[in-house]
């Protein structure tokens, strides 16, 4: 889409959009923002002051993830492993598929602090928001300068699920957990490909440790 006609149409749909008030937020959730080469001018041009937040998880399993919800989709898709590479016998991964490409964090990061201070960014971990969702929820309520209002108390784990669940949800009395579509299994990987991609992932992982300032813990 054009730069000129992309302003026109967002202006459009930001008139639409109800006002925000005094004492509220404005959130938007679209996932593939973080991967958007347009999306960091986009934004900043919007307003500067935006906070973002991204959530991540280790970029093997992230991939795996990915892979998995394209085969719920399509079921006739090559194998995760023909996928990863350009060429097997040499290890050479293929980085122009985005289920490898999206899980180089760093280079997209650098990308984003050409137009946002790291202060205005939030890496929350994926492993920490499962493991434990409230304690991970709290650096959210205090990153967007909210009150600590939820904490362990909202959540449950769920055997059945494996993942924790809210003990009620939103206007209800019921308790809720995420959809069928959240928490899938994972088909099972070669295991040399998963430790290949491991030692690719390695250096990308060290420098978004560093310039986030938290270690992830992926490459324990
Ligand atoms: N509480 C709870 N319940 C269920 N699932 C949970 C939860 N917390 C985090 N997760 C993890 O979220 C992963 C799915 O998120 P998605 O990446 O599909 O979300 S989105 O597409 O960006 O909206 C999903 O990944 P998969 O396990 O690969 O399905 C989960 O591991």
């Amino acid at each position: 889409m054009g730069r000129d006609n992309w302003y026109l149409r967002c202006s459009q749909r930001w008139d639409l959009m109800p006002k925000t008030l005094e004492g509220q937020i404005t959130m938007e959730k679209t996932p593939s923002y973080f991967v958007t080469r347009e999306a960091p001018a986009r934004i900043s041009a919007m307003s500067r002051d935006t906070k973002l937040i991204v959530v991540v998880r280790d970029p093997v399993t992230r991939a795996i993830s990915d892979y998995t919800q394209t085969l719920s989709k399509k079921p006739d898709i090559p194998s995760f492993e023909s996928l990863t590479f350009k060429n097997r016998t040499t290890g050479l991964i293929d980085t122009s598929w985005s289920a490898i490409q999206i899980g180089i964090y760093a280079k997209h990061l650098d990308n984003w602090l050409q137009y946002f201070p790291m202060g205005q960014i939030l890496f929350v971990s994926g492993e920490r928001l499962i493991s434990d969702p409230a304690g991970e929820l709290g650096r959210v309520q205090d990153f967007l300068g909210l009150k600590r209002i939820i904490t362990d108390k909202h959540f449950y784990f769920n055997q059945t699920k494996g993942f924790p669940c809210l003990k009620k949800a939103e206007g209800s009395s019921k308790p809720h957990c995420l959809g069928k579509t959240k928490g899938r299994t994972h088909p099972n990987i070669d295991p040399e490909v998963v430790q290949r991609l491991r030692e690719f992932y390695r250096p990308f992982n060290m420098k978004f440790y560093q310039m986030t300032g938290r270690i992830f813990g992926w490459d324990d």
